[in-house]
């Protein structure tokens, strides 16, 4: 590998970034689910230990593939505005909504959503397609709702690409950016940056 003379690959790290009033839903693939699992781990690491994100103030949810993904982050923010709006005499305060279904005791919309997923590419034409949908979709759900949702799907033409990216076999994890952007983006919507 050449000597890196520019940091590739990774934004600068912000500042100190307090997200320890933060709630944050990760949803996650199962295809790919080795690898999945790396970046998953990553993530919640990162947003636990290094940003102070509170373990139940985050909740995980899982798909069967990358383009089930921006439906998903769509759907946990809408239950979360629905969560967060219930009352006991709200019909939508039905236990159906309470924290057993969106797992956590904080009832707050989602600051944030982190979307991961690996696409590598096949024999056909069906990758470019799932990509397009997915990197459009998640582009479209954080602007029609106003919450950030990180792309955290790594697009790979082959097994050796989706082996390296969910490791530090690069010398940066692209997870560990996931998490400081959801947390530095929940942050900026709420005007606490
Ligand atoms: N080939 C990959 C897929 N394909 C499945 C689709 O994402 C989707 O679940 C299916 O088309 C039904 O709607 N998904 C991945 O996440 N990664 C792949 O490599
Ligand atoms: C990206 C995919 O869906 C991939 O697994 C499809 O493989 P193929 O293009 O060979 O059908």
């Amino acid at each position: 590998m050449s000597e890196k003379t520019f940091e590739k690959g990774v934004s600068a790290p912000p500042k100190k970034l307090d997200g320890s009033g933060l709630r944050i839903a990760i949803v996650h693939t199962r295809w790919n689910y080795t690898l999945v699992g790396k970046l998953y781990d990553c993530v919640y690491e990162t947003l636990t230990k290094k940003y102070g994100v509170l373990a139940e103030n985050i909740v995980t949810d899982t798909v069967s593939g990358s383009y089930e993904l921006p439906m998903a982050a769509k759907q946990l923010i809408d239950l979360s505005k629905a969560q967060a709006t219930a009352t006991a005499s709200d019909l939508l305060g039905s236990p159906a909504l309470q924290s057993k279904t969106l797992g956590t005791k904080n009832t707050g919309p989602f600051d944030a959503v982190i979307c991961i997923g690996i696409v590598i590419k096949g024999g056909t034409a069906h990758f470019e397609y799932i990509c397009d949908a997915v990197t459009h979709g998640i582009m479209r759900v954080q602007l029609d709702t106003g919450v950030p949702v990180m792309f955290g799907v790594l697009t790979c033409y082959n097994d050796e690409q989706a082996i390296a990216r969910s490791s530090t076999e690069e010398g940066f994890h692209h997870a560990e950016e996931w998490a400081a952007g959801a947390v530095e983006q929940a942050l900026r919507k709420n005007r606490v940056l």
